[in-house]
């Protein structure tokens, strides 16, 4: 193999690229594609002959906006397993490679935009935050470095991470997926896997190359993806009211000096997916009782086996990545978020709950299941009579 990998090397070079494209022949030394889920739209595209499957990419003006590292995380053993630390320099540290011919491309794009949010402009005219016409502009525009990334999992990291042997992660895998990836069992010298699932975007607010600095305060909110919240407005839940908060507050500490962070992973529904979730809706609003904050996770379990798939094992990755010790600010309840960051070695100072104000009255039974389950609550939870008593709409109220 010409370009072997060794996962934790000091340099680009050391580690070797990845090589994850059809078209390499010889030289692919990774399982699976570029794209994520997105792939499968590109073998549409190829079958319809709208997609010249040898067509390789023009990367010219694509580099990141600003760096992002080295930082030492990025080659201390098993600190980062399931992105390619390396993955947004491609075509700078390949360039002799890429130029050859050989289809090497990134996993990470670093760009830059003006997002421009309701709940923002609310905060400007009520007082909380000011446009100070650098990082909140007038019109409420907050500028933003953000970040796409594609998952990149190193297979012997991750059977590590959830202490199992990597031969028996790479069966589960090759088995849960129909057989999609053969290679995922017969070729164990391919150490690394882009599997087809979905992405995470970084949102950064203030100067990025403060970071991997001790001095440099962190304000965090790590969100999974919640479709019908964050976009449509949905009530049942906390999502995008927590959400736009975390911004908030990582655009105040931007303000302050420090640099405020959104890491947003497409993990819909707890990584369940959306069909299952309103399944879980459903299941709730129609049970004798009504929907009860007493039976929330009972009910998801009955529907999809478990509460919750997003494994927060994976998540302190990208803090990692980003060079980050601290996290000074926490904008979470979720004791599986905090609990995976701790144990990955991350201080986080301060837990940062959903004002009370931001909850929707239908999320009432969602955030007190929560807090009985152990979700950071200042104020703890409700005993079990009290928590009997919160329930929601029922399907036919909506
Ligand atoms: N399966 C299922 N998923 C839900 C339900 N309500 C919300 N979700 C999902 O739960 C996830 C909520 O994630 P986050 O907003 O990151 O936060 P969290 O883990 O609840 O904890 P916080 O950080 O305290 O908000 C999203 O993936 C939602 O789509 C539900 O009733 N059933
Ligand atoms: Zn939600």
């Amino acid at each position: 193999m010409r370009f072997p990998l060794t996962w934790d090397a000091p340099t680009a070079r050391e580690r070797g690229p990845i090589v994850a494209t059809v078209n390499s022949g010889a030289h692919r030394n990774a399982i699976g594609a570029h794209g994520g889920p997105y792939v499968l739209y590109r073998a549409l595209a190829v079958s319809a002959r709208a997609l010249d499957p040898l067509r390789l990419p023009d990367l010219h003006n694509t580099a990141p906006v600003v760096p992002i590292g080295p930082f030492p995380q990025w080659s201390e053993p098993g600190r980062i397993v399931a992105l390619d630390p390396w993955g947004h320099r491609v075509a700078e540290d390949f360039a002799g490679e890429i130029a050859e011919g050989i289809d090497i491309r990134p996993s990470i794009a670093v760009t830059r935009a003006r997002l421009t949010i309701p709940e923002i402009a609310s905060a400007i005219s009520l007082g909380r935050l000011r446009a100070d016409g650098h990082i909140v502009r007038d019109g409420c525009e907050i500028a933003t470095t953000k970040i796409a990334i594609e998952p990149v999992w190193h297979l012997p990291g991750i059977a590590k991470r959830f202490d199992i042997s990597e031969r028996e992660l790479r069966r589960t895998l090759f088995e849960e997926t129909s057989g999609m990836y053969p290679e995922l069992v017969t070729r164990p010298d391919m150490p690394v896997f882009l599997p087809p699932a979905g992405s995470t975007t970084v949102y950064m607010f203030g100067d990025v190359t403060k970071l991997g600095k001790s001095e440099t305060r962190i304000a965090l909110r790590v969100h999974d993806e919640c479709n019908g919240s964050d976009v449509f407005g949905s009530d049942i839940c906390t999502c995008r009211p927590y959400l736009t908060h975390g911004i908030e507050g990582a655009a105040a500490m931007a303000q302050q000096g420090g640099v405020g962070i959104i890491v947003y992973n497409r993990k819909e529904g707890r990584a369940l997916g959306e069909v299952t979730k309103f399944l879980v809706y459903n299941a709730r609003k129609r049970q004798e009782g009504g929907d009860q904050a007493a039976t929330y996770f009972a009910r998801t379990e009955c529907v999809a086996g478990v509460q919750d798939a997003r494994f927060q094992q994976m998540m302190p990755d990208v803090i990692h990545w980003l060079g980050i010790r601290r996290v000074d600010q926490h904008f979470s309840m979720s004791n599986m978020k905090h609990d995976a960051l701790v144990a990955s070695g991350i201080d986080v100072v301060e837990r940062v709950p959903i004002p009370d104000d931001l909850i929707p009255a239908d999320a009432r039974v969602e955030m007190e299941a929560k807090k009985a389950a152990g979700y950071f609550a200042a104020d703890g939870a409700l005993d079990e009579a009290s928590l009997a008593g919160i329930v929601g709409r029922s399907v036919d109220e909506s």
